[in-house]
């Protein structure tokens, strides 16, 4: 018998897959879920997971207490006015939506139950991390219903001012980019210095999933632990002398920055 729907996801792309799959990992499958994307194979790898898909808002929708708010920022004043009038009062909104004020999404919805988060992609493997503000109109229930639901993912954190979101956008949700980054230039050094790419990838990969676990799990600070594998006169202060001298540190806070602003200025341009 099939399960009563529970979630809808309006846009079934990459942040929602992420998202999903999260669900589908912890429940066995992705028969609570409902997607509503306009293209049809996006949809193919949802059917796959046993969720009921839709190409465009129907009464489907209205079966759903939670909606997860899932396209691009571009695209969310069109697609807020085409779920309208499948809402229902207690209809609980999650947006992942980047720069879009909660003020705005009240406006298009004609509804004050929403919750503004901001997730990342490593929600795919159960590693997610997700910064969530909800409207002071939501009640105590609503928020534990979407902890409860982000939580399929990882980590929640929620922040008490609206304006911090931008922040966490600046850090976990599109700090996945920065880190991927990192270890494709770890791995273009060491293949220059004679390891395959396959050896790099290893190594590099382990070695951010090791730093990022002690972090996680001794109690030190990340400066005592960088520290710790620095030894006087040696290898490690020779590379870490590299970075300074560049400006890491800086260049790392301007690119948040940059990233912060750009939420604002998305805000600006779209609502
Ligand atoms: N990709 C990431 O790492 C993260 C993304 N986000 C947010 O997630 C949202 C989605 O981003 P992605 O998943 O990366 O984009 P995406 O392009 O992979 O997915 C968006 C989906 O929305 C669908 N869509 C667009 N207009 C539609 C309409 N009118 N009706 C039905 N479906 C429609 C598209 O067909 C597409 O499948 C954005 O608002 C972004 O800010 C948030 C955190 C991290
Ligand atoms: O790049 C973006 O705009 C989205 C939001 C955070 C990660 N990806």
């Amino acid at each position: 018998m099939k399960m009563t729907l529970a979630i809808a996801f309006i846009g079934g792309g990459n942040m929602a897959q992420a998202m999903g799959r999260g669900i589908v990992t912890a429940k066995g499958s992705g028969e609570t879920i409902y997607v509503m994307d306009r293209n049809p194979e996006t949809l193919e790898k949802w059917q796959g997971w046993g969720a009921t898909t839709g190409l465009a808002p129907s009464a489907t929708l209205s079966e759903c207490k939670v909606w997860i708010l899932a396209v691009k920022p571009q695209n969310l004043k069109e697609v807020c006015e085409s779920i309208k009038p499948y809402l229902k009062a207690d209809t609980l909104i999650i947006s992942v939506a980047a720069g879009i004020s909660m003020a705005s999404m009240q406006q298009w919805l004609g509804h004050e139950r929403i919750i503004r988060t901001m997730p990342n992609t490593p929600a795919l493997v159960g590693m997610g991390m997700t910064g969530m503000f909800a409207s002071s109109v939501v009640s105590g229930e609503d928020i534990a219903l979407a902890e409860e639901t982000l939580s399929y993912m990882g980590g929640v954190v929620k922040v008490d001012q609206e304006s911090l979101i931008d922040a966490v956008t600046a850090l976990s949700g599109s700090g996945p980019a920065y880190i991927y980054l990192f270890i494709e230039s770890l791995i273009a050094g060491a293949t220059k210095m004679g390891l395959t790419e396959e050896q790099a990838k290893q190594m590099a990969v382990a070695t951010v999933a090791g730093a990022a676990k002690m972090v996680e799990t001794t109690g030190e600070t990340p400066a005592k632990l960088r520290e710790n594998v620095s030894s006087k006169g040696g290898t490690t202060l020779a590379a870490l002398g590299v970075f300074y001298e560049r400006g890491l540190p800086k260049i790392v806070e301007d690119a948040m920055v940059a990233a912060a602003r750009r939420a604002g200025e998305l805000s600006k341009e779209l609502g």
